[in-house]
């Protein structure tokens, strides 16, 4: 058995900490030899029911969960992490887009930030899941003066695995026949799926399906509005399917990609692709032993091009919104 390695949730008493944690302990995320400890970050009112999670994390018995810590004080939760995953933060509602809870919640990301600079693992890999996931990322890393920015990404893994189940569902092929799906920018309704480049039984996706008004009018907004369906059907926002996003998130960063394919990872743009420096945007990666790579050499064309600039302009705009709020 591996020595533990230690997990740090904040938001865990939310509904996504909820699905999320005991996926983490029954070795879903870092693999069945790799024993955790679970360092648990909630709002003081919020710890009475997140001892109620912890005492059904220990009523499953799992053996790789090598011990738990809660606390309301990232300086304790964050303490020697090797992963963070930043979960808590407000939930919209119906009717909101995700960047209008960048006031509610931009906030909380400057001292998480600062903490983890201070307290986590020098090589932590921290996700960002609450919303709005990029631009929280970036007031994140923005704090974190003594961690490299690259060490803080976004999730856009949850709009990766909608692109990948929608086109499995238009071409009538298994999920497992999709491969090279790309979401680029911002986890928003600005976000660009991209199906120039990706395969279907190792066939271009978009020359397969071969309608691009389908393309533009029916895939594109299915997949960047489906986070407001579901609040619409569900009246709560997506919550199993975006800590099973995480998990995905995780595991790949921790254990890398397969061969022959890519995932789609939110961090900071080193000016690939023309995307602004700085801006936390997603990219089509492959990972190797833990270094994420920045799949290179796809074309873009002048459709792709735009929907590109689009998302990173919206990124833009966001980052000029947290330097007037003084957030970095
Ligand atoms: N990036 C993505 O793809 C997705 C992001 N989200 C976002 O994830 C976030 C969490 O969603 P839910 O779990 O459904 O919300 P929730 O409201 O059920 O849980 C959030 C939890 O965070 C806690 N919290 C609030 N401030 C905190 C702080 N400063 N430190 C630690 N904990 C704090 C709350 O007490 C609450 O228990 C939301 O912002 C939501 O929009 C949701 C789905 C997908
Ligand atoms: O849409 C929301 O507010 C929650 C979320 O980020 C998603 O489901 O993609």
């Amino acid at each position: 058995m591996k020595p533990p390695v230690r997990v740090a949730v904040t938001g865990a008493a939310g509904q996504i900490g909820y699905s999320l944690l005991f996926r983490i302990a029954s070795g879903a995320m870092l693999g069945s030899d790799q024993p955790v400890i679970l360092q648990l970050l909630e709002i003081t009112p919020a710890l009475k029911a997140l001892n109620g999670v912890v005492m059904e994390l220990n009523d499953c018995a799992f053996p790789l969960l090598a011990g738990v810590v809660t606390s309301d004080d990232p300086k304790v939760a964050f303490k020697d992490a090797d992963y963070a995953l930043l979960v808590g933060a407000l939930p919209r509602k119906a009717g909101m887009e995700r960047s209008d809870l960048l006031n509610a919640n931009g906030g909380i990301f400057k001292p998480q930030g600062e903490a983890l600079s201070e307290v986590a693992s020098r090589n932590v890999k921290v996700l960002v899941v609450g919303n709005p996931a990029n631009t929280n990322a970036f007031i994140a890393l923005s704090n974190a003066p003594k961690l490299k920015p690259t060490q803080f990404h976004a999730m856009v893994r949850l709009d990766h695995n909608r692109a990948i189940s929608q086109l499995a569902e238009k071409t009538g092929k298994p999920v497992t026949a999709i491969k090279k799906m790309t979401i680029w920018g911002n986890h928003s309704v600005t976000q660009f799926p991209d199906l120039y480049h990706a395969e279907v039984d190792g066939k271009n996706a978009y020359d397969l399906v071969n309608d691009h008004t389908w393309y533009e009018n029916v895939y594109l907004p299915t997949v960047a509005k489906r986070g407001a369906a579901i609040i619409e059907a569900r009246g709560l926002s997506s919550a199993a399917s975006a800590a099973n996003a995480a998990i995905d998130h995780m595991r790949s960063w921790a254990l890398g990609t397969p061969e022959g394919d890519w995932t789609s990872m939110a961090f900071v743009s080193d000016g690939s692709y023309g995307v602004p420096e700085g801006l936390v945007y997603g990219f089509p990666v492959t990972v190797k032993n833990g270094q994420v790579e920045i799949v290179k050499g796809l074309e873009i064309n002048a459709f792709s091009r735009a929907k590109m600039d689009a998302t990173a302009k919206e990124l833009d705009e966001e980052r000029q919104a947290v330097k007037q709020l003084g957030l970095v």
